[in-house]
């Protein structure tokens, strides 16, 4: 678990209501959540809304974060070219957990086009609850931040 258990949240137009059922759902765990993103539906551009909220990641001022749009993948693609971002699309909960556990993600992303909330949100707890298991993961870990130059 992360010494900050402050998260930003964000999305763009299609992901409004899937956005805010999360905020409430783990703000109910006692976290801290920053919704960063758009209030209303009007149709909007997903990576300034991934990028942004990577940046909150990045700088420390989140310890991680949950970006939403159609897919999941155009706002996680736009997420992960924020330097230290490590942010991966998931559809399932075996992956949540392995994105923390052996990849240290620090960012999940998901598409409301895609999953139910409640499956939403069993994914949303096993990224949150996973933590990583350094060993041989942080060698390769390290290997992808030498990636960034
Ligand atoms: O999933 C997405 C990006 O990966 C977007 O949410 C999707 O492309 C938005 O589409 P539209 O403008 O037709 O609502």
């Amino acid at each position: 678990m992360p010494e900050t258990k402050r998260i930003v949240l964000s999305s763009d137009h299609a992901a409004i209501g899937l956005r805010q059922a999360i905020a409430t759902h783990i703000s109910e765990k006692g976290w801290e959540v920053e919704d960063i993103g758009p209030k209303t539906p009007e149709s909007t551009h997903y990576p300034q809304h991934g990028e942004a909220a990577a940046r909150r990641v990045a700088s420390g001022d989140c310890s991680l974060g949950i970006i939403l749009c159609g897919t999941g993948q155009g706002i996680m693609m736009a997420a992960n070219k924020v330097r230290g971002i490590r942010c991966g699309v998931c559809h399932d909960t075996f992956s949540a957990r392995m994105i923390r556990q052996h990849n240290d993600a620090n960012m999940l992303a998901m598409g409301a086009r895609v999953v139910g909330e409640g499956l939403a949100l069993d994914i949303v707890d096993a990224f949150l609850e996973a933590t990583f298991e350094g060993g041989r993961h942080a060698t390769r870990v390290e290997m992808i931040t030498a990636i960034e130059g």
